[in-house]
Formats: structure tokens, C-alpha cells, sequence
């Protein structure tokens, strides 16, 4: 299994590019199945998941097409079977996203339960209720969910919880089931106003994208499009706190400063400099160590629950004290014993954590357990002194395009490593 060696050496600095987003271009190319004509992503992030989404559309009968690297042309024309398999769902959450297309677009769909993953239970039943609502039959049996519908009718669906990708599948749902569909207490991700561009290029008709209210139209078929997916916020903002982390000066391009307001807010109360432009950020720590910062996740626009690790790995070294809630997830705080290894003091109550900055972390050698927790280990590693060894990091590559390479562009020591240490 591949390792990190990473050696903390100091403020990091240079200029790297953002990818596309991972949570955007999962859905963007689920969405293919609505239509038989080809749908053209560009800026596609090479990431297992998206190489899992490409097995799944392939395996179900899909062309995928890889014209230039970071594009995929989709093609559901020649389709032969709507299972998702549980040999590829269970590797992938976002798998749930080819529910809501197959149901709309073949009538059925043969779909593997998701299973709950190191940050919390995960149900799905805010999708089924929705498809339920639209005039699916829904039944669970063998651990797969099996959905059928002739033509799904347009409801009035309110969601009880925001839910993403709850919102994005029943989206999909919507713009082929016949009459109009309104979600309300829809989530407002900038993914999900992506995925909404995407579909209205498309040929779907719909509003509201990026408020709590989504109104669809349902059309009768979808045809041929292109489409550029929008830069990965979560990526950005993880090199942005490898510059604030270290002490650094670190500047993404290719991203979109709109996307992070309440990550930028963050960094500058912990006294970064920042400068902005359409689409680059810029971090100054000017060798300063950070300031604590309490954060709260919320669903956007508040701080995103996929940059809390990340952020208390930063509030381990600020001088002060935080304290992080997480309220999306119930268990999203496994990084936190492996940061404790590398010294930080942390104090878990229930959905909070109390940080006590220390001036140093120490090396140590640490495991990651999930995406985001992979990502904040990661940072501490860089701001630690001597060889932090971060095992099980096929989590970090879900995610995360080439980031040795970005990081080492950035002066970091990082290694993949690929034997027993
Ligand atoms: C592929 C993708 O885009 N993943 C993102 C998406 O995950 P995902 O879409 O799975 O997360 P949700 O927004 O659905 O989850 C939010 C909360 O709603 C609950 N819930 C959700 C659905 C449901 O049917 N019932 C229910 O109770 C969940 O357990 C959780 O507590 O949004 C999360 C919250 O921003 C991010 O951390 C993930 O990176
Ligand atoms: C939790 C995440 O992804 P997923 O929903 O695919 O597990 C994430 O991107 O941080």
C-alpha cells in the first residue's frame, strides 16, 4: 500500500494550478445517462473516482471517450443494463448519482446500497423519498435499491436535511419527468449550480440553481452538449493552508476566489495576507505563525465540512485556542487522534473540538482514514519536524490530482513510497 514521507522543511512557496472539481464532475458525468448524444467534460480531474464513474458508465454499456487528457465524451446511446454493481459502489459514495438519470431516463435502476464511511451514516433516504414523491416504486432488498417508474411525474419535494448529491439526483430526476418539479431547502453548492449549468446545456429547463428553491421543467429528451467543470474549492483551499501552515506564500490559479468565501474569511482572521483576482488567490503568512480560529461547518454558504480537518490541522500550530464543530457529519473527527501522534493537543466533546495550538508538531508515523482527514495529516506533516510517515493514502488519491507533484512544485519533501517501512 503507497505511503507519504514528508518532511517538514519550512515555509512553502510558488504557484500551482487547481483542478477541476471532484464533487462537480462526478454528477456532470452521471448526467450523461439522461440523454442518448454524447456529453463533452472538459476539465475533468484525474482521480480514482472518476476513474470508478468511468467503470461504472462503461460496465453499464456507455462509450467514454478520452479526446485530450482532462476530457471524457460520455455516450449512454448504446446502454444494456441499469446496475450499479456493489463491487464499484462500495468504493465510491457519489455512485448514488446514477440513481436519479436511470430512473428518469430507462425507467429503472438497479442501484448497490451505499455504505456508510468513516465520517458518519450517510443515509440515502432523502433521495428515495424524492423519487418516491415523482412516482417511483422504490423497493430495497439484497442490499440494492431497485427503482421503477414509467415516466416520473414533477412534485413539490422538501428536503428536511440540505442534502448535496439528495439535491443533485433528484435535479437529474426532475428534467425529464413530466409537469414541474420545486425542491425546496435545496443545498446551494457552487457543484450543484454546476451541475445545473451542465444539464441547461442540455437542453433541460431550470432555475433557482445556488438558492433553496430549484424549479424544473421537465423536457422530454436531453441532447448533446459540452461542458467545463468548475475548479475543485476544496483542492484550493487545502494549498492555500499548505502556504498558511508552513508560513508560506503560496498562489492557485485557474480557481475561483467567489467559490471560498468563508475559507478566505478564515485564513485572514488567522492573519494571512491574501490578494485575490478572477481566478487566482494568493496566501501571505510573511513567516508569522497563525492565529486560532474557531470554525463551525454549514452548508455553503457557511465553512464546508470537506475543509474542517484541514483547518484544525492549521489550528494545531496557531497560537491560541479553537474550537471546531462539525455539525454535517457525526463522525468526522478520526483525524484527530492520528494529530494527536504528531503532538497536537486536541479535546473531543461530542461535535467539538478544542485545539490548543502548539509553536511545533513532531513527526510521527500517522494513518489516514478518509479523504479529508488524509488531506489535514498531510499539512501537519508539512509543518512537523523531522519524517512523517502517512500510510493508507489511496484515501488522499479519491481526491486529489497529482499532489505530491503540486506540492513538491512548492518546495515540499514528499515521497510516494510503496513498501513496508
Ligand atoms: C460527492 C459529493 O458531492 N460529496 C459531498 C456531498 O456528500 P453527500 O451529498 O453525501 O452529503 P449530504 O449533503 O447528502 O449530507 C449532509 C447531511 O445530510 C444527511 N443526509 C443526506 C442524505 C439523506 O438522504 N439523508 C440524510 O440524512 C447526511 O447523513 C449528512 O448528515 O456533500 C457533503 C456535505 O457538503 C460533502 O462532505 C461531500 O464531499
Ligand atoms: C466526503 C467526500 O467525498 P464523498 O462524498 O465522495 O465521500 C469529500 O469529497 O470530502
Amino acid at each position: 500500500m503507497d505511503k507519504f514521507v514528508i518532511a517538514g522543511n519550512g515555509p512553502l512557496s510558488g504557484v500551482i494550478e487547481a483542478s477541476g472539481a471532484k464533487n462537480a464532475a462526478l454528477p456532470i458525468l452521471c448526467a450523461s445517462l439522461l440523454s442518448d448524444e454524447p456529453l463533452h467534460v472538459t476539465n475533468v480531474p484525474k482521480l480514482w473516482d472518476i476513474n470508478t464513474t468511468r467503470k461504472l458508465l462503461l460496465q453499464m454499456g456507455c462509450t467514454v471517450e478520452e479526446p485530450a487528457a482532462h476530457e471524457l465524451v460520455v455516450n449512454a446511446r448504446s446502454i444494456t443494463t441499469c446496475v450499479a454493481p456493489y463491487e464499484l459502489v462500495r468504493t465510491m459514495r457519489a455512485s448514488i448519482l446514477v440513481l436519479g438519470p436511470l430512473v428518469a431516463a430507462r425507467g429503472e435502476a438497479h442501484v448497490s446500497l451505499p455504505g456508510g464511511c468513516a465520517i458518519g451514516a450517510r443515509p440515502v433516504d432523502l433521495h428515495l423519498m424524492g423519487l418516491e414523491a415523482m412516482g417511483a416504486e422504490i423497493k430495497l432488498e439484497g442490499g440494492f435499491i431497485h427503482a421503477k417508474a414509467k415516466r416520473l411525474k414533477g412534485a413539490r419535494i422538501v428536503f428536511d436535511t440540505v442534502t448535496v448529491t439528495g439535491t443533485e439526483n433528484l435535479m437529474m430526476a426532475a428534467v425529464l419527468a413530466e409537469g414541474e418539479t420545486v425542491l425546496e431547502n435545496a443545498a446551494r453548492e457552487p457543484e450543484v449550480v454546476d451541475l445545473a449549468r451542465c444539464l441547461r446545456a442540455m437542453g433541460a429547463r431550470l432555475s433557482g440553481e445556488g438558492t433553496t428553491t430549484i424549479r424544473v421543467q421537465g423536457v422530454d429528451k436531453l441532447h448533446a452538449a459540452t461542458h467545463r467543470v468548475l475548479p475543485d474549492r476544496i483542492e484550493t483551499g487545502t494549498y492555500l493552508l499548505a502556504g498558511a501552515i508552513t508560513r508560506g506564500r503560496v498562489r492557485i490559479e485557474k480557481t475561483d476566489p467567489s467559490l471560498l468565501d468563508a475559507v478566505l474569511v478564515k485564513l485572514q482572521q488567522a492573519g494571512a495576507k491574501l490578494a485575490t483576482g478572477v481566478d487566482f488567490i494568493e496566501v501571505d503568512m510573511q513567516n508569522k505563525r497563525p492565529l486560532a480560529v474557531n470554525i463551525h461547518t454549514m452548508p455553503h454558504p457557511g465553512f464546508p465540512t470537506d475543509m474542517q480537518a484541514q483547518m484544525m490541522a492549521l489550528n494545531c500550530v496557531s497560537e491560541g485556542v479553537s474550537v471546531v464543530k462539525e455539525t454535517i457529519f457525526e463522525n468526522r473527527f478520526m483525524h484527530a487522534l492520528e494529530l494527536q501522534r504528531l503532538g497536537a493537543e486536541i479535546r473531543i466533546e461530542g461535535n467539538t473540538a478544542v485545539v490548543t495550538g502548539k509553536e511545533r508538531l513532531q513527526a510521527a508515523p500517522i494513518m489516514a482514514t478518509d479523504l479529508r482527514a488524509s488531506a489535514s495529516l498531510v499539512l501537519a506533516a508539512l509543518a512537523a519536524e523531522g519524517e512523517t510517515f502517512i500510510d493508507r493514502i489511496y484515501h488522499m488519491d479519491r481526491g486529489y490530482e497529482n499532489i505530491e507533484g503540486k506540492l513538491a512544485a512548492l518546495g515540499a519533501k514528499i515521497k510516494r513510497v510503496n513498501k513496508l517501512i
